[in-house]
C-alpha cells in the first residue's frame, strides 16, 4: 500500500505494532469500498480564520434550523382554503370565518406543545437568514470574492439569494392571515401587471379569479418542496465550489495569492464551526421564545376587502413594496392593453435590472481590468475606491426603498404628512446613491492616503516632546513589520491604456472600455516611493495550483 493510502494515525507513525496494523487492514477495508484516502485528505484541508468569513456559515447555520423547524411545522399545518367558523383555543376570535389555513395556524401558535416557539424560531430564523445571506453577498463584494476563480460561485450566490427571499414570501403568505393576505393581494397586482399575459398568468396562478381556493395549497409544495430542494442543491453545489476552489485569506506576511492559510478541517475547524452552529440554534431559540413575531391572531384572518394600516412586509421584500409606494400612478393604454407603469417599473423590471446587474458585475469588472490572473486574497475595499463606493451606493438605493416601504409608520410615528415623507424618498432615491458614490470614494482615498501617512512616517506613538530649542515633536514609530506588509500587499490593476499599434480611430466599444477603465482606476494614492510592494506574491498566473498550510505549519498538498 502506497504511503498515501495508509490510516493518517499509522501514516504519521503515531500507531505502531499490532494496533497499527489492525488500523491499516481497517483502514485499507474501508478504503476498498468508500474514497477513505482522499476523504482523509478532506479532513485536512485548512479554512481561513476572520469574523468576516462566519456570515456564510449563519446563512447556513439558520437555514439548518428552518429545515428543522419548518418539519415540525409541517406536522400540524394545514394548507387548505376551506373555510369553517375558528372554535379552537383563542377566545377573541370565536365566531369568525376562517380558512384551515390560517386556523391551523393558531392551533400550532395555542394548542400545539412547543408550536408557538417553534413558529416564532422559524420566522426569526428566516429574518436571520435572509440577513446573512445578504451580508454574506456584501462580504464577498468589499473584498473581491467574487474574481476569478469564484465567478460560478458568484452565480449560484445570486440565485441562493433570490431563492431565499422567494421562500421568505411563500412563508410568511402560508398562514392566510390579514397581513399576509394583503402581501398576496400585491403579488397578484405584479403579476397582472405584466404587458399582455398578466391577466392569464394570475388565473393560472390563483386558479381562477383572485384569492380563489388553490393558491395556499400551491404556494405550500412551493414553501416545503420545490424551493429547499433548489436551496439544499444549489447550497451544496456552492460549498463543494468553496473546498475545490479553496477559500480566499486576508494577505499578511506568508499569506500569499499562491497559498492559502488556516486551520484544518478535523479537528480545529469542525469544532469551532460545531460550537458555532449550536451559538445560533441557541440564539434562535431565544428570540423564538422571548421576541414575538407575526402574531398572525391581532390581524385576524384575510379578507379580500379589509386592510389594516401599517401592514409591513418581512423585511427583505420592503424595497419592493417602497418601490411600489414611490411610483406615480402612471398607466398607459394601448390597443385595449393597460400598461400600468406604476407597478411594472418598481416591482418587475427594477428587480430584474437589478439582478442582472448582480449576475453580470464581475464580468463587468473583468472586462474593464482586462484582469485575467487568478485571486485568493481578499482586496482591502479602501484600494477599490470605486467598487467600494457602488456597493455603498447600492446600500443607499436599497435603505431609501426599505425606508419609504415604511412611509405609513414612520409618518405617524414623526407625526408629519404621508405625502411629504413620499416626495422626500423620491427626491433621496436619486440624490443619495450618487451622494453615497462620492463620499465613499472620498473617504476610501482618505484612508490611502492614511495608510501612505503610516508608511512614510510610522505610527503615532501618543507621546508629545518638546526639545530644548523649542521644536515640538509629535512622537512617531516604525509601523511593526506585519503591519507594514499588510498596507503594501496593495493588488489595484492601472487603468487600460490604448496600444500604440492600435487602429486609429479608436473603434467605440474599445474607447467605451479605456474610459471606464480609467474612471475605474485613475484615482488612487500612490505608496511612497522606495516602500517596494511585494507585487510577485500578489497575483497569480490563472491555473496555478494553490497550496495549503496550516497555521504555524508547513506546507501540504
Ligand atoms: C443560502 C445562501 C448561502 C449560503 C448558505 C452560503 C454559504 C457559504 C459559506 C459557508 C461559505 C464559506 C465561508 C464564507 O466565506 O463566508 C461561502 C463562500 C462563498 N459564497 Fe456563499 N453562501 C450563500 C449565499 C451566497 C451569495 C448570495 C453569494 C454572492 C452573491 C455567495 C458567494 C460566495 C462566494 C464567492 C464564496 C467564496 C468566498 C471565498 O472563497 O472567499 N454566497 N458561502
Ligand atoms: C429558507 C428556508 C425557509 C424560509 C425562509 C421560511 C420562511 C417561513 C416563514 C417566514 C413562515 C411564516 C411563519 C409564521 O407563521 O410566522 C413560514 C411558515 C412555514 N414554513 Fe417555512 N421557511 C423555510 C423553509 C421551510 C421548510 C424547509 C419547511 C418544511 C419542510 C417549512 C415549513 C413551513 C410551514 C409548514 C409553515 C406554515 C406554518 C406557520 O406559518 O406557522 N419552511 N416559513
Amino acid at each position: 500500500m502506497s504511503e498515501e493510502r495508509k490510516a493518517p494515525a499509522v501514516r504519521s507513525g503515531r500507531l505502531e505494532g499490532r494496533a497499527g496494523k489492525a488500523a491499516e487492514r481497517a483502514f485499507t477495508a474501508l478504503d476498498q469500498r468508500l474514497p477513505a484516502a482522499e476523504g482523509g485528505t478532506l479532513l485536512r484541508k485548512v479554512f481561513p480564520d476572520h469574523w468576516s468569513f462566519l456570515l456564510g456559515e449563519i446563512a447556513l447555520y439558520s437555514f439548518v434550523v428552518l429545515l428543522l423547524t419548518g418539519v415540525y411545522l409541517t406536522f400540524f399545518f394545514d394548507p387548505s382554503m376551506n373555510e369553517s367558523v375558528y372554535r379552537g383555543a383563542y377566545a377573541p376570535l370565536h365566531g369568525v370565518l376562517a380558512t384551515q389555513a390560517y386556523s391551523s395556524t393558531l392551533r400550532i401558535s395555542f394548542e400545539v406543545r412547543g408550536g408557538l416557539l417553534i413558529r416564532q424560531m422559524h420566522h426569526w430564523a428566516a429574518l436571520v437568514f435572509v440577513a446573512a445571506v445578504g451580508a454574506h453577498m456584501l462580504r464577498i463584494f468589499f473584498t473581491g470574492a467574487f474574481r476569478r476563480p469564484r465567478e460560478g460561485n458568484w452565480l449560484i450566490g445570486v440565485t441562493l439569494f433570490q431563492l431565499a427571499m422567494l421562500e421568505g414570501f411563500c412563508g410568511y403568505s402560508l398562514p392566510d392571515d390579514l397581513l399576509s393576505g394583503t402581501g398576496l393581494r400585491t403579488a397578484a397586482t405584479i403579476i397582472g401587471s405584466i404587458p399582455v399575459v398578466g391577466t392569464y398568468l394570475n388565473f393560472f396562478a390563483f386558479g381562477g379569479a383572485y384569492p380563489g381556493h388553490d393558491f395556499i395549497p400551491r404556494l405550500y409544495v412551493v414553501h416545503i418542496l420545490l424551493v429547499p430542494g433548489a436551496l439544499v442543491g444549489l447550497i451544496t453545489a456552492h460549498l463543494i465550489l468553496v473546498v475545490y476552489l479553496k477559500h480566499t485569506h486576508w494577505g499578511g506576511p506568508g499569506r500569499t495569492n499562491s497559498n492559502v492559510v488556516g486551520a484544518p478541517m478535523v479537528p480545529q475547524f469542525t469544532a469551532k464551526t460545531t460550537g458555532f452552529f449550536f451559538m445560533i440554534f441557541g440564539l434562535l431559540a431565544a428570540l423564538g421564545a422571548l421576541a414575538q413575531v407575526n402574531p398572525i391572531w391581532r390581524y385576524g384572518p384575510y379578507r379580500a376587502d379589509q386592510v389594516s394600516t401599517d401592514a409591513q412586509p418581512d423585511w427583505y421584500v420592503g424595497f419592493l413594496e417602497g418601490a411600489l409606494r414611490l411610483m406615480g400612478p402612471w398607466e398607459t393604454n394601448v390597443w385595449g392593453h393597460t400598461f400600468m407603469w406604476n407597478v411594472l417599473v418598481p416591482a418587475v423590471l427594477l428587480p430584474a435590472v437589478l439582478f442582472v446587474v448582480l449576475y453580470l458585475y464581475p464580468f463587468f469588472e473583468r472586462w474593464v481590468t482586462g484582469d485575467q490572473a487568478e485571486h485568493h486574497l481578499c482586496d482591502r475595499p479602501r484600494n477599490r475606491p470605486t467598487r467600494t463606493a457602488f456597493g455603498v451606493a447600492a446600500i443607499t438605493f436599497y435603505a431609501v426603498l426599505l425606508l419609504a416601504g415604511g412611509n405609513d409608520v414612520i409618518a405617524y410615528s414623526l407625526r408629519v404628512s404621508v405625502n411629504s415623507l413620499t416626495w422626500l424618498f423620491r427626491g433621496a432615491v436619486f440624490i443619495a446613491p450618487p451622494l453615497a458614490f462620492a463620499v465613499t470614494k472620498r473617504i476610501c482615498l482618505g484612508l490611502q492616503a492614511h495608510d501612505r501617512d503610516l508608511l512614510s512616517e510610522g505610527e503615532e506613538t501618543g507621546r508629545v516632546s518638546q526639545e530644548v530649542y523649542g521644536r515640538i515633536d509629535e512622537g512617531r514609530r516604525p509601523l511593526p513589520e506585519r503591519r507594514r506588509y499588510t498596507l503594501l500587499l496593495r493588488d489595484v490593476p492601472l487603468p487600460l491604456q490604448p496600444a500604440e499599434d492600435e487602429p486609429r480611430p479608436v473603434p467605440r466599444r474599445r474607447r467605451l472600455r479605456l474610459v471606464l477603465s480609467s474612471w475605474y482606476y485613475r484615482d488612487r494614492v500612490e505608496l511612497p516611493v522606495g516602500a517596494a510592494p511585494p507585487r510577485p506574491e500578489v497575483t497569480a498566473p490563472p491555473r496555478e495550483p494553490l497550496t495549503e498550510r496550516e497555521e504555524g505549519g508547513s506546507a501540504g498538498q
